[in-house]
């Protein structure tokens, strides 16, 4: 008989600074591979770009990472054999996935890491499996620089990886 293993719960975690929320980006950056999707979610303000920033650094790729303004998405080339990392921020995407393939951003998705802001309900399609990232403020708390984070897994890909390695 096959054995279902118990699926590995959602990790979570209290990130104190920016600094903090950086190094988390660096350490997630080393489970991370090409074609996987992370899903950030979390109010303004609450350190989504800050987090990216980190896995920019984790994963080695070029150009700073910065809240885009005026572009959808961007595309930060990797400045060793790793994959790129694609980061799109959804909030003025409407249209959701139809339009995520219509950026044309000259890099293969499947082997890219893709990591997207204000993407909940948008393009949870590209992929079964994602890595979601919920980032919480104290609640009522604006001048805090408390955040918590649950990390959670889904689908295959993610079965098997133990995201409490990242509170460590
Ligand atoms: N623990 C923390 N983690 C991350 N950012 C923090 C933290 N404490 C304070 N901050 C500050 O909060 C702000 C987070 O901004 P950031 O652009 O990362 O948020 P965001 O979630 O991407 O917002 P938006 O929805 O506007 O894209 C920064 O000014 C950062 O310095
Ligand atoms: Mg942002």
């Amino acid at each position: 008989m096959e054995e279902i293993a118990a699926p590995i719960p959602p990790a979570e975690l209290t990130v104190t600074s920016p600094e903090q929320m950086r190094q988390l980006g660096r350490r997630l950056a080393k489970l991370l591979r090409a074609g996987d999707l992370v899903l950030l979610s979390g109010e303004l303000g609450a350190g989504k770009t800050t987090l990216t920033r980190g896995l920019g650094e984790g994963l080695g790729v070029r150009g700073a990472v910065t809240s885009p303004t005026f572009v959808i998405a961007r595309v930060h080339p990797s400045l060793g054999d790793g994959p790129p990392l694609v980061h799109v921020d959804a909030y003025r995407l409407g249209g959701g996935l139809d339009e995520m393939e219509d950026l044309d951003l000259d890099v293969s998705l499947p082997e890219s890491v893709i990591v997207v802001e204000w993407g909940e309900g948008k393009v949870e399609e590209l992929t079964d499996d994602r890595l979601h990232v919920v980032i919480h403020r104290a609640v009522g708390d604006t001048t805090d620089e408390v955040r918590h984070v649950t990390l959670t897994g889904i689908g295959e890909r993610w079965a098997a990886v133990d995201l409490s390695v990242l509170s460590a």
